[in-house]
């Protein structure tokens, strides 16, 4: 289990403080899929990396199976089962693919079908890819779905993904929820997912909408979509402060 204790973050900006997150409290139980959505800006990637331990919070704590983990680092967080795949996915030059996932794997024997299993949820081809590096020759797509396959391949026990859906071809993306599907009906991981997609808000046992670094809401899909879809943010009291209901 997640728990997330009073969670606010500040920077310094010249003489004053600008506040980015807000004391956010929030649990989210085993093996559910939680979607984080809202207005660009609101916080949602913030919350993400303070979870993984890439930005520390100021104020506030956070329980991973009962353990504060606020002050751990990332591997430690990672050795802990949480792993993150970040909006814009770095490339690592010298490194293949086939690298990348048996390091992610931590199966130094990986074999070439395993690859291709965890490429293949993500609609990738391991005869195409497995020896590529990955490098400024990849496209961006390419690069999200490799650092996608090479969390799949982590098993963690809580993924976190920052917008799986950008940059991703139709046809990419319709295997990705089904990979996204097939996680949560195993029933192996819980899943944070960071999205402003419909389909995958759909899928979600929970969506949390984040703005102005407050939590604003939270509930089911059926609870959320309707008014997310029916208005424009301006006018969408799920995404206004009016309509905070948390
Ligand atoms: N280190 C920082 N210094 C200054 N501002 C920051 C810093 N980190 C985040 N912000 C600001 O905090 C706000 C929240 O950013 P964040 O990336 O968490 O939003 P988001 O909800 O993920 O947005 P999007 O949907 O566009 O990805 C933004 O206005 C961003 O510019």
């Amino acid at each position: 289990m997640l728990e997330l204790k009073h969670i606010s973050y500040a920077v310094r900006e010249g003489d004053s403080e600008l506040g980015i997150l807000n004391d956010i409290s929030l649990t989210i139980d085993d093996h559910r899929l939680v979607v984080f959505t809202g207005p660009n800006g609101g916080g949602k990637t913030t919350l993400a990396k303070i979870i993984m331990g890439l930005v520390k919070p100021t104020g506030g704590q956070i329980l991973w199976n009962g353990q504060d983990i606020t002050d751990l680092g990332i591997t430690e967080r990672a050795r802990l089962g949480i792993s993150y795949g970040f909006q814009q996915p770095p490339r690592f030059k010298g490194l293949t693919v086939r690298n990348l996932l048996t390091i992610a794997s931590g199966n130094e024997k990986l074999s070439k079908d395993q690859c291709c299993q965890y490429l293949t949820k993500v609609g990738l081809c391991a005869n195409d890819y497995l020896d590529r590096e990955v490098d400024a020759s990849l496209s961006g797509g390419e690069v999200k779905r490799i650092e996608i396959a090479t969390i799949l391949a982590r098993s963690s026990q809580l993924m976190i993904f920052d917008e799986p859906e950008a940059g991703i071809d139709l046809w990419s993306f319709a295997r990705l929820t089904e990979t996204f599907e097939q996680i949560h009906a195993s029933g192996t991981a819980t899943m944070i997912i960071i999205s402003h997609q419909e389909r995958i808000i759909s899928l979600a046992d929970e969506i949390i909408v984040v703005g102005d670094g407050e939590l604003r809401h939270r509930g089911t899909p059926e609870e959320i979509l309707p008014q997310i879809l029916a208005d424009t943010l301006s006018g969408c009291p799920v995404l206004t402060k009016e309509g905070a209901a948390v």
